[in-house]
């Protein structure tokens, strides 16, 4: 079990790929995240893989959908045997209490956890989807409800988790992508923070995938992730 707050982004277009640079890493020095490009290519052939170099999981699917199918669905994720999966809160309080019922009542400690705001998102975006509230309302809206539903924590960017922190607790857990170093670029993402002022700032894990998967040498990337850390 790592103790890192690090999650790697394996997001690759084949098993081979992802192998290559899971094969580079260290299960003591962080988890690793399988997102949908992954899975959708390799199946759970891609967890056996990752399980069997010891390390742990965050399924990263954001089910969405009736109750009763992300039930089943984050059942299947943790009967495969990841660490973390994720639904969309903005499935409501219905479908994310069916899933951590679902859970509970087989016995299954996969943490669950639900994304709130991606953090490709900024406030125009919401305009657009009929949302008149700015990322922080919406992300603040959303983990009170996922916390009333009995899940673990949220995916946020790390400019919310200070304010998550406040209301929701220490122990609820803020998985924060949108990570950014100061070397890297910030591509597709908007709220961005840099490793460290994230974990200041109550960020739980950080996810990151290009500033080390893309990186020119992921080894010295990683390195220098963990150096601003300690
Ligand atoms: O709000 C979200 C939710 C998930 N992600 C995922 O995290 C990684 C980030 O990768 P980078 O290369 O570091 O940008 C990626 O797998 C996303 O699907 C997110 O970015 N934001």
């Amino acid at each position: 079990m790592s103790e890192s707050p690090l999650i790697i982004a394996l997001d690759y277009p084949s098993l081979d790929a992802a192998l290559c640079m899971a094969d580079q890493l260290d299960p003591a020095r962080c988890r690793l995240k399988v997102g949908k490009e992954l899975y959708t290519r390799s199946g759970p052939a891609v967890l056996e893989a990752l399980h069997g170099r010891g390390f742990e999981v965050f399924l990263d699917l954001k089910f969405h959908d009736i109750p009763n199918t992300v039930a089943g669905a984050v059942q299947a994720a943790a009967e495969q045997g990841v660490w973390m999966v994720n639904v969309h809160a903005g499935g409501g309080r219905k479908m994310m209490e069916a899933a951590a019922e679902r859970l509970e009542k087989n016995g299954l400690a996969t943490h669950l956890i639900a994304v709130t705001v991606l953090t490709s998102l900024q406030e125009s975006d919401l305009q657009e989807v009929g949302l008149s509230c700015t990322p922080a309302e919406q992300v603040e809206r959303l983990a009170r409800l996922t916390q009333q539903s009995g899940l673990q924590g949220v995916v946020c960017s790390a400019q919310e988790a200070a304010h998550l922190k406040t209301i929701c607790g220490d122990s609820f857990l803020k998985v924060t992508p949108g990570i950014r170093p100061s070397f890297a670029a910030v591509n597709d993402q908007q709220r961005i923070m840099t490793p460290s002022k994230a974990i200041q700032a109550g960020s739980t894990h950080l996810v990151i995938g290009r500033p080390v998967t893309q990186a020119a040498d992921p080894m010295e990337a990683l390195t220098a992730i963990e150096a601003e850390l300690a």
